[in-house]
């Protein structure tokens, strides 16, 4: 796992400002209501945009003669201030074309009040101005790294909206809301940030008055307001406020306080007196309010409050991936450069991380500097003496995903010192390449000059504690340490398990055949077509894995019985009613992808499994072709009439079936060649494709797959692949 420097600040930045930015945020989605809640209010008159000054001023001078000042606000409500004719105080808000009263205003909200100053201040005056400050630019640092984040999980700044691999709940939703708030969340920090540093004289906007020369006044010509140039030109929109003159003096005059400047004007003439333009920080204030606050536009604060509230879901979410992250990590006490024994690990599901840590607890307990690290993070080891690599195989042969940069770090990072070398391969003799990637391993390292064979290459078939018990003594005794790693703490399951009743199970007449089992989950039990289900044949450390379909609400697999096969021998023994422990493995890249409007399904043998449940659970929406090979007509008997149903149901769009001893004998392959053009245009109109079945059956469906593409599409078929659209689950 590459721990980049972004994820360490996202991290760092996130955990120093949580909780000040948990109450902002809550406080944020709240004064987001207060425009809103404004904005509903009946102030706002037609024409607004288009009224100007000479239409106003003159109607509100003859109606309120007593009028000192004239208000336009963020909701667009004109606003008047002064006397009545009784000489009562005024102030109320009015139609600017008619002058008529529409309301008046009501005191400010005491809630609103005081949720404004708890989120600018915490009612600690300046020291909670300057936390809040410090919060927003933290939140703005937190924006820039968790954009890098997603720039490097997403692999290019291009692919940065392309579809996201799914791990888990908390992972994919804190990536898939971040891409979506981030736009808002930036604003708001960028403009919180701004507004603290305006706040605390950071940056000035010197008040600017305009500078009226007495001397130059005129008292003529004597002209209308209605006419005055300045006034048939400034539109309301365009007004803060409007002084007006104290008394008819000529010395008197309008302050009009535009948005960008101020002007003041001959009240005799229309002539104007002095013009000033606003400095660009207070435009900038102003425009930061406007964003930070969204005081001016009703859907801009409805965004502020969602983004709000994702700020506090982002909190929630990034904490759970963090907790989980460290549960899961490599304890080291020691560095890589300092230690004398190295571990390294090539895992894709971590047990064999477990193994690795009873050897490095051990290492550590007896006194020796010891580190344990992927393989994919090999590197120079300054100090070490020893070197142990345990690593899994899959696929045909293939390693494990924090194994696959190994061979060329290797090249890459020559070792100063002599280092003495152990591999432990692990494996199942289920698979025809048993062990294959830590034999390609171990035969990598024998050709470094710095390396020495300390041990033959050790296999461990099925996760078997005695069989690693037998590498662990031979190792200790030629290291000449200390290691004690008890079978039975290695056999010890640390995964929860779930028991399942069995609900039917079809038959077979003879070893070869595969046969439907049915298992009832309780209700609570999390799962959907493509996990997978791991059974304890015999109650030990041995695993076996079978695609899930979900079929009603129940668990159906599909089992080839193997002779003598260990997991198939042990499903086929079970009656209805029986119990058995299991545990549900979620695997998400082979779930069906609910956004597509086109899937081709692909399998041969019991790699319908997962199909039959992803169909039986669909809605119509999806345009499903199922490919499936089978050797002759009975192999498929078993599937057909839930097949038929889901035909009938429209639930399938399509049957095409390849018999491989039978009539034509042909493959899956042999059907999606025929109809190239529809693959083709199913990948192009971002269709997907699924396959679950045989591992050489994947392969060549891939290559075929992969002629099609280039010939129809000119892309490679590992362009599809890597934006999601080609599905495999190939075993
Ligand atoms: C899908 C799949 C493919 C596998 N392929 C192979 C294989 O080709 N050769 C092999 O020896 N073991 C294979 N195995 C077995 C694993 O290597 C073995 O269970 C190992 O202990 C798993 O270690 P991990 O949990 O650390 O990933 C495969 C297991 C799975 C689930």
């Amino acid at each position: 796992m590459t721990i980049s420097i972004w994820r360490y600040s996202h991290l760092a930045l996130a955990v120093s400002s949580f909780l000040l930015l948990t109450l902002a945020s809550v406080t944020g989605i709240i004064l987001a209501f207060q425009p809103l809640s404004e904005k509903v209010l009946p102030y706002r008159t037609d024409n607004f945009n288009e009224t100007t000054l000479a239409q106003t001023l003159p109607v509100l001078r003859k109606l309120y003669p007593e009028i000192s000042e004239l208000t336009v606000d963020k909701n667009q409500f004109v606003q008047i201030k002064g006397s009545d004719a009784e000489g009562k105080k005024l102030q109320a808000y009015i139609d600017p074309q008619t002058g008529r009263i529409l309301g008046y205003p009501a005191p400010k909200s005491e809630f609103f009040e005081w949720v404004t100053a708890l989120h600018r201040s915490l009612f600690i005056h300046e020291t909670g101005r300057f936390l809040i400050g410090l919060t927003a630019f933290l939140l703005l640092l937190i924006t820039i790294s968790g954009t890098m984040l997603i720039i490097q999980r997403q692999r290019g700044l291009r692919r940065f909206f392309t579809r996201i691999v799914r791990d888990n709940f908390a992972q994919y939703y804190h990536v898939v809301l971040g891409r979506l708030s981030l736009i808002p969340i930036f604003i708001i920090a960028l403009s919180g940030t701004y507004l603290s540093l305006a706040r605390f004289g950071i940056i000035e906007s010197p008040k600017v008055s305009a500078e009226v020369d007495f001397d130059a006044i005129k008292s003529e010509p004597v002209k209308n307001p209605a006419d005055f140039e300045i006034f048939k030109k400034v539109t309301l929109s365009e007004i803060q406020t409007v002084e007006f003159p104290f008394s008819e003096d000529p010395e008197d005059y309008y302050t009009l306080k535009l948005n960008d400047r101020e002007v003041t004007v001959n009240q005799i003439t229309g002539d104007i007196l002095s013009e000033v333009n606003y400095p660009t920080a207070a435009m900038l204030t102003e425009l930061n309010l406007d964003l930070h606050t969204g005081r001016t536009n009703a859907i801009w604060a409805v965004i502020l409050a969602v983004a709000s509230g994702n700020i506090l879901f982002f909190i929630y979410s990034g904490f759970a991936m963090t907790f989980k992250r460290r549960a899961n990590r490599v304890k080291n006490k020691y560095t890589a450069r300092e230690s004398e024994f190295i571990i390294l690990v090539g895992s894709e599901n971590g047990s064999t991380f477990g193994f690795a840590n009873a050897v490095h607890k051990q290492l550590i307990a007896g006194g020796k500097s010891a580190f344990v690290t992927e393989l994919n993070n090999y590197q120079v080891f300054p100090k070490a003496s020893n070197m142990i690599v345990m690593a899994a195989t899959y696929g045909l042969g293939n390693p494990p995903t924090n194994a696959v940069r190994f061979a060329a770090q290797l090249e890459k990072h020559q070792q100063p010192n002599p280092i003495r070398f152990s591999v432990v391969g692990f494996g199942s003799h289920g698979y025809p390449d048993f062990c294959k990637f830590a034999f390609e391993v171990d035969n990598l390292f024998a050709k470094q000059k710095w390396a020495i064979p300390s041990l033959e290459i050790h296999t461990v078939n099925d996760k078997s504690p005695d069989e690693f018990g037998q590498w662990a003594a031979s190792w200790a005794q030629q290291a000449g340490v200390e290691l004690a790693v008890s079978a039975d703490s290695l056999a010890a399951r640390q995964e929860p398990l779930q028991e399942l009743t069995v609900v039917r199970k079809t038959t077979v007449s003879a070893a070869g055949e595969s046969f439907l089992i049915s298992f009832r989950a309780n209700e609570r039990t999390n799962f959907t077509s493509g996990d997978l289900l791991a059974i304890y044949p015999a109650n030990d450390h041995r695993e076996r894995l079978y695609s899930i379909g979900k079929v009603g609400n129940n668990i159906q697999l599909s089992v080839k019985l193997h002779e003598g096969g260990l997991g198939s021998d042990y499903l086929y023994r079970l009656n209805a009613e029986s119990v058995i422990s299991t545990r549900i493995v979620g695997n998400e890249h082979f779930h069906f992808p609910e956004k597509a409007t086109s899937v081709i399904m692909i399998s041969n043998g019991t790699g319908i499994a997962p199909f039959l449940g992803m169909i039986d659970q669909r809605n119509l929406n999806a345009n499903c072709r199922l490919y499936c090979g089978f050797r002759d007509q009975a192999s498929f008997s078993i599937y057909k009439s839930a097949i038929d149903n889901n035909l009938n149901d429209k639930k399938l769009a399509s049957l095409h079936i390849a018999y491989s001893r039978e009539g034509e004998r042909q493959y899956v392959r042999d059907l999606l060649a025929r109809d190239e053009v529809f693959v083709a245009d199913t990948l192009q109109n971002n269709g997907v494709i699924m396959l679950c079945g045989s591992l050489s059956m994947q392969n060549n469906v891939i290559a075929l797959l992969d002629d099609i593409c280039q010939a129809r599409l000119g892309k490679n078929i590992s362009y599809y692949q890597s934006h999601g659209q080609v599905l495999m689950d190939c075993y």
